[in-house]
């Protein structure tokens, strides 16, 4: 029977020939106490089968680090070419084909999300290209618009999605761009009539796209219908200039992800065709008669931009990953790393040694690890809910918004706050752009603004949390996931349970939830004026409710997934332990909330048993860290598989240093879109 170590070492070498590991490999997995075998195949098992293959695909293609030390226009030049060659070869070995892709936009731009290990800016041209432009025009497309996606598709077309406006970008439906229908010619005539009506920050507009998903507020006959989504060519695909009476321009230098041209555009009395109008929830009659099923304007924008729920579910994935990734890059330092003599053994200390950087980094590794548990559940819903349509008809519409709202907006968050932790766990070396944080870092940041900034979706979040309070008092049903909200608020009960008992601290964030759910509907239900109240409520209840019931969630999800192991008792108890570390260090953190329920004493034992609990998961998190989808390249060159940081460190910087000098001759440098 072969140990861990062995079975670590066999994998490994599956990803990368010739895999010799380090004498600290060798000790962290003899360590671990859990079935490595096991492990591995559950862990697998999370993912469709396409999310592998595209990284060993893009894995046999690619160098390491191909995006450092290059300008802006090299690094969109190399962008714009890696995305098509990864997007080709996937087509020529059949992993997807250009029909599935229409069919399901979202699994490729799910399953290419682990190509951001290699450059954040490649996976947010699939972004751009597959889950916002062609995602677009398929959900608000019809017929008309059939052969667009097919060209998207196949990247016949590069196309881009122009929602953003200088002026507004969260309160959409104060967007400037105007669309008049002119029904003697047939056409709508667009316009940006102020200077923060140009559309900017767009993705793929700079140089890139030919074609664009415009929304602009549609006019007939002096009547506004409210913003809506049009198909519009703007460059003449031959000779790649600007339409007559379009203007574009380039955003200009950004603080990361300069491989994205991301690009400004205006319209003066520039003329389109009917047939622009993406035509599924509103027309307009040969007749000039507006006409849609779906009545209030805010209902039918809502529609429209239902499929970005789809991008918010993808941005909470690769955010997510990446906290993993660079948490396990970090932990996997600090098992080699040695700082400072310990007075009674003389010998140096390992930084993973260190009780601190216990509750450091590995808290934020077991509460990346419960996510990215819970994100497979949030699949699973999104799944369903395709099902049933986009439309307002879809009894999931509401639930998926609040659901992918919340997670794109608590995933992006703690994974940018790992990340900085991460950077610093490894001193100066987290400064070097060899060990991944650097091109990681900006990456994260934005995550937090776009597809929805995460303040405006922790607002209508917790609206929606509210509607199934005030559902079950009108007897209607509540959404999935609320089954645990009841009429009554909760009463208080002191804890009996141990705190290693996940059942037990379920019913502690049970609690909480619940009752900052009934406490924040009462305190606005009494207000006076409800829109003041409102926006006084949100930092001390509404957020902390949003909080409340995401994490109730996440522990449930995960206490469910726990049942894989009930074969393989130790294993069990490793992955448990996950969990209890995450749920404890969320009540250590609100142990306020919690003072009618754990008395002063409690909370101390509490702070006593997260720590040694803590002790115990060290002995196991460089095995845990191994079971993550993450190639040998997707490391940064301290945190490696074979676990010889120095080594690869400075072969890093020695081979930059060969590298400069082949840049200084320049032969790259060609400012290219095409
Ligand atoms: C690199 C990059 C790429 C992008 N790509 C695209 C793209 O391809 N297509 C596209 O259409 N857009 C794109 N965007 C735009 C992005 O989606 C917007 O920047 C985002 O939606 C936020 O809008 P805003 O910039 O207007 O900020 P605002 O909406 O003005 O927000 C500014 C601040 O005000 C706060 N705020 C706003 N309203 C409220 C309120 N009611 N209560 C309390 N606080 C509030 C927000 O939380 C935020 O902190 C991109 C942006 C960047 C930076």
């Amino acid at each position: 029977m072969l140990c861990n170590r062995e079975k670590a070492i066999k994998r490994i070498s599956l990803l990368k020939k010739h895999f010799k590991p380090s004498e600290d490999f060798n000790r962290e997995l003899d360590g671990c106490t859990f079935d490595f075998e096991l492990a591995s195949k559950v862990m697998r098992g999370l993912r469709p089968e396409v999310y592998y293959q595209i990284i060993s695909l893009v894995d046999s293609m690619m160098k390491q680090n191909s995006f450092q030390e290059k300008s802006r226009a090299a690094m969109r030049y190399k962008t714009n070419y890696w995305f098509k060659k990864i997007l080709t070869k996937i087509y020529e070995k059949e992993i997807l084909t250009p029909e599935k892709v229409i069919e399901d936009p979202d699994l490729l731009n799910r399953c290419t999300m682990g190509i951001s290990f290699f450059g954040g800016e490649i996976s947010t041209k699939f972004a751009v290209q597959i889950g916002l432009y062609l995602k677009s025009i398929k959900n608000m497309g019809t017929e008309t618009h059939k052969d667009a996606l097919m060209r998207a598709a196949t990247l016949e077309e590069f196309g881009c999605f122009c929602l953003t406006e200088l002026g507004h970008g969260s309160d959409i439906s104060k967007l400037e761009t105007t669309a008049h229908f002119d029904q003697i010619t047939n056409q709508f005539i667009f316009n940006s009539p102020t200077e923060t009506s140009r559309k900017f920050w767009i993705g793929n507009l700079a140089s890139t796209a030919t074609k664009a998903v415009v929304f602009a507020q549609l006019i007939i006959n002096g009547v506004r219908h409210g913003v809506h989504g049009f198909l519009i060519q703007i460059r003449d695909p031959e000779t790649h200039e600007c339409l007559y009476g379009v203007t574009i321009g380039d955003c200009g230098d950004k603080i990361g992800m300069q491989g994205i041209d991301n690009g400004w555009i205006m319209f003066d009395n520039f003329r389109v065709g009917k047939k622009a109008l993406l035509n599924k929830f509103a027309d307009i009659s040969p007749d000039g008669i507006y006409t849609s099923k779906i009545t209030s304007k805010a209902k039918r924008m809502a529609v429209q931009l239902g499929s970005l729920s789809g991008g918010r579910i993808a941005i909470s994935q690769v955010s997510n990953d990446c906290a993993l990734g660079v948490s396990s890059g970090s932990l996997r330092y600090w098992a080699v790393k040695k700082q400072f003599k310990n007075p009674k053994t003389k010998l140096e200390t390992r930084l993973l040694d260190y009780r601190i950087n216990h509750y450091r980094l590995i808290t934020k590794f077991a509460r990346h690890f419960v996510q990215h548990i819970g994100m497979t559940k949030v699949v699973d819903f999104w799944d369903e809910y395709l099902k049933g349509g986009l439309g307002t008809e879809n009894k999931m519409t509401s639930f998926i918004h609040l659901i992918s709202s919340v997670t794109k907006s608590v995933l992006t968050w703690t994974t940018f706050d790992t990340c900085s932790e991460s950077r610093q766990a490894l001193g100066g070396l987290g400064f070097s752009s060899y060990n991944g944080l650097g091109s990681a870092i900006p990456v994260m940041d934005l995550n937090r603004t776009w597809e929805g900034d995460n303040n405006i979706l922790m607002q209508q979040a917790g609206k929606l949390i509210l509607q199934n309070l005030s559902n079950l008092f009108t007897e209607k049903p509540v959404m999935p996931t609320f089954d645990f909200l009841k009429t009554e608020m909760p009463e208080a009960e002191p804890y009996l349970k141990s705190f290693g008992d996940v059942m037990g601290l379920l019913e502690l964030l049970t609690y909480r939830a619940s009752t900052l759910i009934h406490q924040t509907g009462m305190k606005l239900n009494f207000a006076e004026d409800k829109m003041e109240a409102w926006d006084k409520l949100l930092a001390f209840n509404t957020y902390p409710m949003t909080f409340a019931y995401f994490d109730r969630f996440l522990l449930q999800s995960y206490i469910n997934f726990l049942q894989q192991f009930n074969e393989d008792q130790k294993t069990k108890e490793v992955f448990t332990l996950l969990g209890v570390v995450y749920a404890q260090k969320v009540i250590v953190e609100d142990a306020e909330f919690f003072r009618d329920n754990l008395t002063r004493s409690q909370i101390d034992d509490l702070k006593e048993n997260l720590m040694d609990n803590l002790l115990k998961l060290r002995k196991e998190v460089v095995g845990l860290s191994y079971l993550l989808p993450l190639t040998d390249k997707m490391q940064g060159a301290v945190s490696k598989l074979d676990m010889k940081p120095y080594e690869n460190f400075l072969d890093f910087v020695e081979r930059s240093e060969r590298k400069i000098s082949i840049d200084i001759d320049g032969d790259i440098l060609i400012p290219s879109s095409r």
